[in-house]
């Protein structure tokens, strides 16, 4: 009898992969980045806040107030720092603004038929971000197109390591227990592919126009199938 091959998991990068460049740097970094003063003033003292803050004070190297801590965060937003404390301290900021209806996730609409075409067709489908996973949740829990978190049965972030790191994605693999050849993982970033595809991935190269105006020539693709929408990765799976 024939062995039937398990469908692969896809592992999908959010910010230029599922929703535009321009919703993470115009929409949700501003929020973060304005609200930031208010939340510590009023949330600096809970155990989930504070954790986190007293994390950025230490990479200081010494006591500092909140308000410097405020002012090297906001630093942080401006360099798109992807460092963990940062990421994690965005995730519950955005959980006020999403809770109130001040948020609203951005998704691509060929994204969100790809995620919903490739649930009902039984692959399993993970997020890897440098967003938090709470964070993530939120984001897919949000969107335009309703709750899309669902679909999804993990969600991973710095916490595994750095997305540009060959042992995050050993550990993804581990952690889902598939061997690594069973997951494809969708990101814009030419590096974060080269990691995965050195851990044994499979790749495929979101090139999305609208994100990247000058299509990426193959020296540039680094031999990572290449893609404009989630309507072409269908035949790559
Ligand atoms: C909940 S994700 C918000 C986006 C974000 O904070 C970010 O840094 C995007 O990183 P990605 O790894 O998805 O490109
Ligand atoms: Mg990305």
């Amino acid at each position: 009898m024939a062995a039937t091959r398990m469908r692969p998991v896809i592992l999908t990068d959010i910010e230029g992969t599922t929703s535009s460049i321009a919703f993470v740097r115009d929409v949700l970094f501003p929020y973060a980045r304005r609200e930031l003063p208010r939340f510590v003033r009023e949330r600096g003292g809970d155990p989930e806040v504070r954790r986190w803050l007293d994390q950025v004070a230490i990479e200081h190297g010494a006591m500092c107030k909140d308000e410097m801590i405020v002012e090297t965060l906001q630093g942080w937003i401006d360099q798109d720092r992807k460092h963990t404390a940062l990421k994690a301290l965005q995730g519950l900021l955005w959980r006020d603004g999403y809770l109130r209806g001040e948020l609203q996730a951005d998704m691509y609409p060929d994204a969100v038929a790809g995620l919903r075409r490739w649930h009902a067709a039984g692959h399993r489908l993970a997020v890897y971000s440098s967003g938090s996973a709470p964070a993530q949740k939120l984001l897919f829990g949000h969107t335009d197109a309703g709750d899309l978190a669902p679909l999804f049965d993990a969600f991973f972030d710095t916490e595994v390591g750095n997305k540009r790191d060959a042992d995050s994605y050993r550990l993804i693999a581990d952690q889902l227990h598939r061997s690594p050849g069973d997951i494809v993982f969708l990101s814009d970033v030419v590096e974060e592919l080269d990691a995965a595809f050195a851990a044994g991935l499979r790749t495929v190269l979101l090139d999305r126009r609208s994100d990247y105006p000058q299509p990426r020539d193959a020296a540039a693709c680094h031999g990572h199938p290449r893609v404009e929408s989630f309507d072409a990765v269908d035949a790559l799976l």
